[in-house]
């Protein structure tokens, strides 16, 4: 099952999962004043980060709205950089965060998990019930793909609804019982799900909470860098079974801006996720 894979390649390489959130600005010099279309110059340098880290990261997460903000051109980055983590047998998150009523919920199921925009694993919203989450269960079943449902989110605002108390307890803990009881079905070698929780790095109370009611979900972890979640914190989240993957996307990914715009500058992002990856697992040792 693709979580046994994903649970594997944690172990192997640690659990970074880095973030291309791919911008024209922060694609440095000898790229940009080429003379290649945008598409292959967002290309080129999310090649020479994934060439650059691929021994040292679990996955990549791809957010697709910087991609649809560049366009046809952006779209067209997107799914040649999945098919390139398919080929050399990476495992790919399209951080598409959809959620819509089933008919359509088939349709985005059809777009990201097949054809020209097919990666291992999306994040999808909860929020309108089992029924907009279940047609993308039959992929997990059939054709060994995963889903990340958002819980607990990292930004400010997730407190507006996410803490809201319903019968006596917060709703992202009943969404991760949703979660849990949705992944039953579809548990690996490993003993984690297909089916994971996207849970913020920056809410230290809430993940401890998350921790102790869900020891056995397999986390995708946004926050770390950028948005300051910490090292610590975080690592009690992914705990001694390493139950998750922790994205950094800006930290990694720009980690050349101001020191390096030529060939090199993906060693800088080489650079930053071994370092990440060092400041996580010193606290589970
Ligand atoms: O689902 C996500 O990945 C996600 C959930 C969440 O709660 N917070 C969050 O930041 N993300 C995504 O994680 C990435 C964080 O980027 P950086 O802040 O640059 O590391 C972005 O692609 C966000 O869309």
């Amino acid at each position: 099952m693709i979580i046994d894979k994903l649970y594997q390649s944690v172990i192997e390489k640690g659990p970074v999962c880095v973030g291309l959130d791919t911008r024209l600005e922060y694609i440095p010099e000898y790229i940009l004043n080429s003379t290649k279309s945008i598409q292959d110059k967002i290309f080129e340098f999310n090649k020479s980060i994934i060439d650059a880290t691929f021994d040292v990261c679990s996955c990549y997460k791809l957010q697709i709205a910087c991609y649809e903000a560049l366009g046809i051109e952006g779209l067209m980055a997107y799914s040649k950089t999945l098919k390139y983590i398919k080929d050399i047998k990476g495992i790919s998150i399209g951080d598409i965060k959809r959620g819509d009523i089933s008919s359509t919920a088939k349709m985005y199921a059809k777009a990201h998990f097949e054809g020209d925009f097919e990666c291992d694993f999306i994040t999808v919203s909860p929020y309108m019930g089992v029924d907009a989450v279940s047609p993308y269960f039959e992929y997990v079943k059939n054709k060994d793909k995963g889903l990340f449902v958002l819980i607990k989110t990292s930004n400010e605002s997730s407190n507006d609804f996410q803490e809201l108390k319903v019968n006596d307890e917060k709703l992202y803990v009943k969404v991760g019982q949703k979660v849990t009881s949705w992944g039953s079905e579809y548990i690996g070698e490993s003993g984690f799900s297909c089916i994971g929780g996207v849970i913020g790095g920056t809410h230290f109370d809430e993940m401890i909470n998350i921790k102790n009611r869900f020891n056995n979900m397999f986390f995708l972890i946004p926050g770390y860098g950028e948005q300051g979640g910490s090292a610590k914190d975080i690592a009690h989240l992914l705990g001694k079974n390493m139950s998750g993957v922790v994205n950094s996307s800006r930290g990694i990914i720009t980690a050349h801006k101001g020191k390096e715009e030529g060939v090199n500058f993906s060693e800088f992002s080489r650079r930053e996720v071994i370092n990440m990856r060092e400041d996580i697992l010193k606290w589970l040792r």
